[in-house]
């Protein structure tokens, strides 16, 4: 996405990442489809700081509405490889009444520029998976995390 700022704004969390031997390709380099992986277990830490557990808002049969993925993309500037210490900051790039796109900045220890940058989009969804709006609460918790708050 080029609208995405290069650097990682400062209210974004920060997350370390395990590199496992698992997540890298013949030559020790993480593979693309890993970063997607970390990019989920970020969305998945920042709902857990702001006091909306996955588990509970990813699906809610109660409720009745979940929170499918609707578009991701990476980009991949430098390689990681493993036995690197991986730092991810995540934030809120964007936010509607029923869409929220995240974004991830990949920094690797002793480099001041992103190793890699990405953007992940979520929608709600009603029992009948089609569009809803957000759980209030939870767009009121994230919030804080959004890039720009205008
Ligand atoms: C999800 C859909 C049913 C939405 O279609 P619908 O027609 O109802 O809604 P709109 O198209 O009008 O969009 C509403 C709203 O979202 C914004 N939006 C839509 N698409 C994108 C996009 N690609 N990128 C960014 N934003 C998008 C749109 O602009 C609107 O915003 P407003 O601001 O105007 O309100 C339908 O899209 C659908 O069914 N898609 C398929 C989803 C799918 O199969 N994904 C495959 C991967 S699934 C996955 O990875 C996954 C991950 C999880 O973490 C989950 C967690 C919990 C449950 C499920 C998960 C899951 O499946």
């Amino acid at each position: 996405m080029n609208e995405l700022p290069k650097d990682a704004p400062q209210n974004c969390l920060e997350i370390p990442i395990t590199i496992r031997f698992g997540d890298t390709d013949p030559y020790g380099v993480v593979y693309f489809a890993s970063y997607f992986r970390y990019c989920h277990h970020g969305i998945e830490e920042l709902m857990r700081r702001v006091g909306c557990p996955p588990e509970k808002y990813f699906r809610d049969r109660e409720r009745g509405f979940g929170l499918p993925i609707v578009g991701a993309a990476c980009d991949f500037f430098r390689p990681a490889r493993y036995g690197d210490a991986l730092r991810l900051h995540v934030g809120v790039f964007k936010m509607s009444l029923r869409a929220i796109t995240f974004a991830f900045y990949f920094f690797l220890e002793g480099r001041p520029d992103a190793v890699g940058r990405g953007h992940a989009s979520m929608v709600a969804i009603d029992r009948t998976w089609r569009s809803c709006h957000l759980p209030e609460e939870l767009r009121q918790a994230l919030e804080p995390y959004k890039f720009s708050r205008t």
